[in-house]
């Protein structure tokens, strides 16, 4: 048996108010327990997941000066390719180790109305920043514009029933990610011709910095693991049909560390795994309006008690990490 429980989330597309607060429940206990779970059933439709696979796979396997062309532009602004070697997560801890062995593909939100200040850079700074767009696969933007809007209406059901889990209104966030900052992003770890370096991770250790990530694995060597409360590092086994979903630092930081905003990596394959060992995940950063300020729930906190962090805004959260990450990179 995994640590990580496996939840079906479908009565969150559906009206049986009683359905939704058990899933509400589940979701409850498994935040504090271990921050990951898997959800099945969760209505999002599997072909919209293999042509994201399909697109992603073509962008990966273009030439490098094609994915050049719309690479990263700074540190801050997380758009377009990275290539492998450019980053390690774990400078997002200040834990400085060998840089990580992927390559990535990032999007901000697909569905802004330019016309509107609050989405200027001069209001929202890096977060709304336009995406940028590789001329191949052309389908590319039509794909993962339908696959964010997918991850969008299912970390809103699934923010509903944290809500339920939490004894609040299902409305509760919902006015804090109605103009989220989301970001959508293809990681893939290539095959290795040569061992990593003493240390070196397909991703180094970190937390998420949202609210809620959603991830869709594959079944190769070389996997997703999370840091248990004992302890131990933990394999996130593959589930057909699922998608791993884990608690964010803004999540924690709302139910002042109730719920766990779990360390995970991507370890590399071993020595012993034979054959081609290359993995590619989908992973949603769901994320509130840069303006929503997170501040403790009043129900997480012990009468007299003071709460473990002081408010901050969703925005600032996500630059201050984007921050330490160049300040480590130098
Ligand atoms: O590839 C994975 O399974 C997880 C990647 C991850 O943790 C991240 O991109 O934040
Ligand atoms: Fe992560």
């Amino acid at each position: 048996m995994s640590v990580v429980p496996i939840i079906d989330v479908a009565a969150l597309k559906g009206d049986d108010e009683d359905a939704k607060n058990e899933v509400g429940k589940a979701l409850d206990r498994a935040g504090r327990e271990i921050g990951f779970f898997q959800i099945v059933d969760h209505g999002v439709p599997e072909d919209v997941i293999t042509e994201m696979y399909r697109v992603s796979d073509e962008f990966f396997a273009l030439p490098d000066d094609e994915k050049q062309r719309v690479r990263q532009p700074t540190p801050d602004a997380v758009r377009g390719y990275s290539s492998v070697g450019q980053q390690a997560f774990s400078y997002s801890e200040d834990i400085a180790q060998p840089r990580d062995l992927h390559e990535k593909f990032d999007v901000g939100p697909v569905d802004v109305d330019r016309t509107d200040p609050y989405f200027s850079p001069d209001l929202s700074g890096p977060h709304f920043l336009p995406n940028s767009w590789p001329e191949r696969p052309e389908d590319m933007e039509e794909i993962w514009t339908r696959y964010f809007r997918e991850m969008n209406d299912l970390s809103r059901r699934l923010m509903g029933a944290f809500a339920r889990g939490l004894d609040l209104d299902p409305e509760f966030f919902a006015a804090t990610i109605d103009r989220d900052i989301s970001m959508l992003r293809a990681i893939n770890y290539p095959h290795l011709d040569q061992p990593p370096l003493p240390g070196q991770m397909r991703a180094g250790a970190h937390t998420d910095y949202g609210s809620l990530t959603i991830v869709r694995q594959e079944d190769a060597p070389g996997g997703l693991e999370v840091f248990t409360q004992d302890g131990d590092w933990v394999p996130v086994p593959v589930v057909p049909g699922a998608f791993v979903v884990n608690i964010g630092d803004l999540m924690a930081q709302w139910t002042n560390d109730l719920w766990i905003s779990t360390r995970h990596r991507v370890r590399p394959p071993t020595p012993d795994d034979s054959g081609d060992t290359r993995r590619m995940s989908l992973v949603f950063f769901h994320q509130p309006n840069y303006d929503a300020v997170i501040e403790c729930l009043p129900s997480c906190v012990a009468a007299g008690e003071q709460p473990r962090y002081a408010p901050i805004t969703s925005g600032d959260h996500l630059t201050q990490k984007f921050e330490k990450t160049i300040s480590l990179a130098g």
